[in-house]
């Protein structure tokens, strides 16, 4: 049954909880049914009917006196009150236990998918599309959490059916045996309208991901959509995303109105019946009738919601699946888990690559080819070669972000495994060619590299990667340095991201053409703020441009993924 899938989730998160919520909706449906009961004498009462001793209402009220209450109606109706106020209560402890228990269970969901996005291998990571999982991580477990509600609902409104199907059978067996016939010939009636929102739901997912996708991607690229004058076609694809999202929608919402419409009449024509049968042909009671009818008229609405309740779970189980997918793939692709706190790897003597070879993953392409080279520590090493030659791929290596095919890497005899990756990435610090700033100040942009770091070590990092212009800005340090940085320049962003990097005090820096967008001067600069850090950590400086190669112990010509040193 879909409905246990999203119930095992919450049993999983919090069995405790789980438990709770069970037992707080059976215990509001056995107050309910008891109170359905005990509304038998009280109608016979008022009808100013004997109860006469083989009569429902003379054995309900048997059953009150046996709890030593007496059977007169100011004590029933004393008694339903109470009944009724129970309720009240143990509905409004199940509603705030099962709300509670949802949204602990959806952040728990989202931090354990975006901790196993950030935990998953480097190699895994750059084949998948970012926006899926914005949407996986905003719409699909959103949907999820609307699944784990309705679920919740569809256990409350089982428990609540079951009790009145008892309820209906103890007041008269084959009325309630006709009544159940009729829900199985809907419910069967019914199912094909389950496959049709199954469906929807899955396109749903689709069109999400495809909207998230249009989004990033629009937003992404917003400056060359101006230039192109773009602005209209993005808008037409958005709108016709739009469309597609509002159509499927509205298609779910057809086939559960359709459904809702032709579940009201047969129920109407399903009444009238019941009422002829019961006053006809199996002379029932009044009271017992009017019950009957009173719980049918409740049952029904409830059936309905079951029905309509299956077709949200199937519509929201391909979030689900979407979700498991994900966390399973990411699980079999985890990085070196996270030991705790771990000691940065040393490095004094070399970083040796011995017969490295590693493919993206494109059948007999390999990005780099049977690599042999050392890495002195605390000189200088540049990599130069062609665009596409392999260099950032050999500077992934270097950094355990990617694993070799073939091969295997030493930092000082120690081969690089996954046990010690992570401590060995914490002694080194990398400056890109795009470098990554967040919307926030340049202050807290450092910070990230080093929480606990100073003004004056932020001054000094800053001063050693030729960034004194901070100090100029009206706001210092406190300047805010927009969305990815778009608020300073290409070569004032690289300069920031250096002295992040150069504040984390590595032990190895590796520079990804991180000088290519500053003027001379600049690089200039920031080539001798790098020659006084000489011999004091290993570097490595990945570049085509004279300056930043010049000053270097060793350089290493990459050459269509293979390696001289010269
Ligand atoms: N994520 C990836 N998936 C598949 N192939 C990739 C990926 N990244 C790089 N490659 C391929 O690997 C080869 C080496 O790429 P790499 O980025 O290491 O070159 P590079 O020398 O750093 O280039 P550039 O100087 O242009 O940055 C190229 O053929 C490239 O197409």
């Amino acid at each position: 049954m879909i409905f246990t899938r999203f119930l095992s989730l919450l049993w999983r998160h919090s069995p405790r909880k789980t438990a709770l919520i069970f037992a707080t909706t059976t215990l509001a449906g056995l107050t309910e049914g008891i109170g359905l009961l005990l509304l038998v004498p009280l109608l016979a009462s008022l009808q100013s009917q004997s109860a006469d001793s083989g009569g429902m209402a003379a054995r309900v009220g048997q059953m009150v006196q046996q709890f030593g209450v007496p059977n007169t109606t100011k004590s029933i109706v004393m008694i339903f009150v109470g009944l009724v106020a129970l309720r009240a209560i143990i509905d409004y402890l199940r509603s705030v236990v099962s709300q509670r228990i949802q949204l602990e269970l959806m952040d728990d969901l989202r931090s354990q998918t975006f901790a196993a996005l950030l935990g998953a291998q480097w190699k895994w990571l750059l084949g998948l599309r970012k926006s899926d999982h914005t949407s996986l991580l905003l719409n699909d477990i959103a949907r999820i959490s609307q699944g784990l509600s309705v679920s919740i609902q569809f256990l409350v409104n089982i428990v609540r059916l079951a009790i009145y199907l008892l309820v209906a059978a103890a007041l008269s067996v084959p009325m309630t045996a006709v009544a159940l016939l009729v829900g199985v010939i809907a419910a069967l009636l019914l199912r094909k309208q389950h496959s049709r929102a199954g469906q929807l739901g899955r396109r749903l997912n689709n069109a999400h991901k495809v909207m998230q996708q249009i989004i990033d991607e629009g937003l992404g690229g917003i400056k060359l959509t101006k230039i192109l004058g773009n602005e209209h076609r993005h808008r037409q694809v958005m709108e016709q995303i739009m469309q597609n999202l509002r159509d499927q929608r509205l298609a779910f919402t057809r086939v559960n109105a359709r459904a809702g419409a032709l579940f009201q009449v047969i129920i109407a024509l399903f009444l009238a019946g019941f009422l002829i049968i019961g006053l006809d042909y199996l002379t029932l009671q009044m009271e017992s009738l009017l019950i009957l009818v009173l719980i049918l008229a409740r049952a029904a609405p409830m059936f309905r919601k079951l029905q309509s309740d299956i077709n949200i779970l199937l519509h929201a189980e391909p979030a689900l699946d979407s979700l498991s997918q994900t966390l399973s793939q990411a699980d079999q692709h985890q990085d070196t888990p996270d030991q705790g706190a771990e000691a940065p790897l040393a490095l004094n003597h070399t970083i040796r690559l011995k017969n490295i070879s590693f493919s993206y993953g494109h059948e007999g392409r390999y990005a780099l080819r049977d690599i042999t080279l050392d890495i002195p520590a605390n000189k200088t090493t540049a990599i130069k070669g062609a665009s596409g030659s392999g260099k950032s791929t050999l500077a992934d290596m270097i950094m355990g972000l990617l694993t070799p095919d073939t091969g295997e890497i030493t930092i000082d005899g120690q081969e690089l495994t996954s046990a010690n990756r992570r401590a060995w990435r914490q002694s080194i610090a990398y400056v890109p060619q795009d470098v990554f700033l967040f919307h926030d100040s340049i202050r807290n942009n450092l910070l990230w590299a080093r929480m606990d770091a100073d003004d004056d070590a932020l001054e000094q990092a800053l001063r050693k990667a030729a960034a004194e212009f901070v100090f100029d800005l009206p706001d210092g340090l406190d300047t805010v340095v927009g969305d990815g940085g778009i608020r300073l320049s290409g070569g004032e962003r690289q300069r920031i991201a250096l002295a992040r990097a150069m504040l984390n005090a590595p032990k190895l820096l590796i520079l990804d053409e991180a000088t290519s967008a500053l003027d001379l001067e600049n690089e200039l600069r920031i080539r001798d703020s790098i020659q006084t850090l000489h011999g004091d950590l290993t570097m490595i400086i990945i570049g085509h441009r004279l300056p930043t190669l010049e000053n270097a112990d060793q350089i290493i010509t990459v050459d269509a993924g293979t390696a001289t040193v010269g």
